[in-house]
């Protein structure tokens, strides 16, 4: 392996660990986070900030994630920036570990964040170069190993044998509820997302228009959007079929992100289709990708995915260009694409579709992720729109 600067063998109590490639290309570098080993898709996020949101990005499940900026866990983590309950990543690959947190929000070290929550992760990787390697050769599995130098490979290799394959398992299941949730409103932005079971006594008494969001694993930064524009909010399991939605009299449906392969959640397709033709909807990552299926499309593995927050995309519409914020490996093929949708969006970087609605129904979805959460705000007019159409809706009361 090329070296770009001599290995560090310890820093501060760190112990030697590998980083080993599906096709055993090893990468050296030091222990960090919880101690153990660990297997996933390798993937990168060229966001200069968020690691915590991004660890925490269900999306995320089952994937170790390199992150490309150099420097990772400065600014520490806390309660407010979590995109899920749980830490999703399967592991954390960097160049170098800040073990000092600075900031006026910071409540924890990213790293004893990280041990308490039992993921293991690497540091004082060649991050520049495995990230090449991504770009080049397409992500893939690989498996880090605590207490290990190149010698010891082949332990690695193994746990990537027996790993039954990233687009095999169904991720989804890990991450997203199997009851009905209603999401609390009060401080949304100022503490730690409330979810209670919908069947509880209804804890506010808002008026907004009513959103079900079908859940594969949503970043709370989502549900915050909606709660932020007087809506209210109730995650419904993927498997709920029309009877369980119309019971909670929704005034429109949003069909979430969430970690996989799309092609794994086929038996819920035909929900989708039969949701969206009744309901305003909206798409957004996992959930565009759904509908792109419910209407008849296909998706595909895209060699390394879009995972960063400047993702530039275009509006087909008016030809104005938003930076955006991606995290997905598969995308929706154009070849596939049905008649009736149109792509409304386009990412600049690679022309794949970034976003469609249908030609007659209310049903719009993106590739992208308007929340950002990490990300710029450039596209959060898409929550506006969605906003208006159920405002429109809930005022008539059809
Ligand atoms: N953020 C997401 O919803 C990701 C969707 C899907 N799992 C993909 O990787 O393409």
């Amino acid at each position: 392996m090329k070296q770009s600067r001599p290995r560090l063998t310890s820093l501060s109590g760190r112990s030697p660990a590998i980083l080993v490639l599906e096709d055993g290309t090893c990468f050296e570098g030091l222990s960090a986070g919880a101690p153990g080993s660990t297997v996933g898709e390798v993937v990168f996020n060229t966001s200069m900030s968020g690691y915590q949101e991004i660890a925490t990005d269900p999306s995320y499940r089952g994937q170790l994630i390199t992150y490309t900026m150099p420097h990772i866990g400065n600014y520490g983590v806390n309660a407010l920036d979590n995109e899920s309950v749980g830490t999703q990543a399967a592991g954390i690959i960097v160049r170098s570990l800040s073990r000092r947190a600075s900031n006026q929000r910071s409540e924890q070290g990213f790293e004893d964040w990280l041990v308490e929550r039992g993921v293991v992760g690497i540091c004082e990787v060649d991050t520049r170069e495995l990230t090449r390697r991504l770009r080049q050769g397409g992500v893939g599995l690989a498996a880090i190993v605590h207490d290990a130098t190149a010698q010891d490979s082949a332990a690695a290799l193994e746990l990537i044998a027996a790993h039954p394959g990233y687009g095999s398992v169904d991720y989804v299941s890990e991450v997203a509820t199997t009851r009905a949730l209603r999401v609390s409103a009060e401080d949304a932005w100022q503490s730690p997302l409330k979810l209670t079971p919908a069947d509880a006594a209804e804890q506010e008494h808002s008026d907004g228009p009513h959103v079900v969001v079908m859940d594969f694993g949503v970043k709370f930064s989502i549900l915050r959007h909606l709660l932020a524009r007087g809506m209210r909010v109730t995650l419904m399991p993927r498997d709920a079929d029309r009877a369980a939605v119309e019971a909670q009299r929704p005034d429109g449906v949003l069909w979430s992100n969430g970690p996989g392969d799309p092609d794994k959640m086929e038996p819920f397709i035909a929900g989708v289709r039969e949701l969206s033709e009744r309901y305003p909807t909206m798409g957004i990552c996992l959930g565009h990708q759904l509908l792109a299926k419910a209407f008849g499309g296909e998706t595909f593995k895209l060699g390394f995915g879009h995972r960063g927050p400047n993702q530039p995309v275009q509006n087909q519409r008016d030809k104005s260009v938003a930076m955006t914020s991606q995290n997905h490996g598969y995308a929706v093929r154009r070849e596939s694409f049905p008649e009736e949708l149109e792509i409304t969006h386009v990412n600049i970087n690679d022309d794949t579709i970034s976003g469609f609605s249908h030609r007659h129904l209310p049903v719009h979805a993106v590739q992208y992720h308007p929340e950002a959460g990490p990300g710029p705000n450039d596209a959060t007019s898409f929550f506006d729109d969605f906003a208006r159409e159920l405002a429109g809706r809930h005022a008539s009361g059809t």
